[in-house]
């Protein structure tokens, strides 16, 4: 099998597709730190402020499940750590973090990646990128219903997400540590629809299959298609 890992903006879907993916091919999955993080809240409401700090909380809890995840060739990681400096150079071009505080970051970020060189594996085989418009993803932020993430929380983060999906826009064009694909977010409801769920996994293992990364006679036993069904 083979190490996936799940990209896109806030409330893009990668932490249920990531539920529901790593169910589907029997794998581990890796979640993102945010209900035990305690810098997130702070973040939202003073960015100016704890910028650098939640970077570093970031880079830090990512390059721990990296790590784990990587070792085991065997799992669906919820977001990359290559979308933490695209986060972190977002806030910086919006003035929340100096030329230090940069350079150290990106420093740091680039020890840390030299330090997987000498992990069995250092990229993901697959990216597999959701992507959603800006309607998709303020109802699903409004849906998740995370108090300081919400418009009313702080009006400012309508351009904040707006600059988030351009950015990710060009951060997907570059990307090219491993192949990629992209998944359609406003057209699959594949929390609500079976048949949208069906077709989701199907794109995905129908590139692991062009890619020789799926078992050649791989077929989706009992536990996947249990993954499939709605409220599983
Ligand atoms: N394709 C989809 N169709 C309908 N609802 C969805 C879809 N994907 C996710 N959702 C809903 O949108 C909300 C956000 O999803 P999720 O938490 O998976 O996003 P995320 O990309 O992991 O966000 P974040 O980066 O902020 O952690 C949840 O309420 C989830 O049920
Ligand atoms: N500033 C900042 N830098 C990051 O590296 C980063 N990674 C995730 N997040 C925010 C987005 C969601 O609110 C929430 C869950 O993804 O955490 C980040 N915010």
């Amino acid at each position: 099998m083979t190490v996936i890992v799940l990209s896109g903006p806030v409330g893009a879907g990668k932490s249920s597709l990531t539920s529901i993916l790593s169910k589907y091919l029997g794998t581990k999955p890796f979640y993102e730190s945010v209900d035990d993080n305690p810098v997130l809240p702070l973040f939202y409401k003073d960015p100016q402020k704890y910028t650098y700090l939640l970077q570093l909380f970031f880079l830090n809890t990512r390059f721990h499940s990296i790590k784990k995840a990587l070792s085991d060739d065997n799992n669906v990681l919820d977001r990359s750590i290559y979308e933490d400096s695209l986060f972190f150079h977002m806030n910086a071009d919006i003035g929340r973090a100096n030329k230090l505080e940069i350079q150290t970051y990106d420093e740091l970020l680039d020890s840390m990646m030299k330090e997987l060189d000498r992990m069995p594996k250092k990229h993901p085989d697959l990216l597999v990128h959701i992507h959603v418009s800006y309607e998709t993803m303020i109802n699903r932020i409004q849906k998740r219903g995370r108090s300081y993430e919400q418009l009313t929380f702080d009006p400012g983060l309508e351009d904040y997400y707006k600059r988030m999906l351009r950015y990710y826009h060009q951060w997907y064009e570059d990307y090219d540590y491993s192949p990629k694909m992209v998944l359609d977010g406003d057209k699959y409801d594949f929390m609500a629809s079976q048949s949208d769920r069906e077709e989701v996994l199907a794109e995905i293992t129908a590139k692991l299959k062009q890619m020789g990364k799926l078992p050649k006679n791989w077929q989706a036993g009992e536990i996947a298609r249990k993954a499939i069904e709605i409220g599983q």
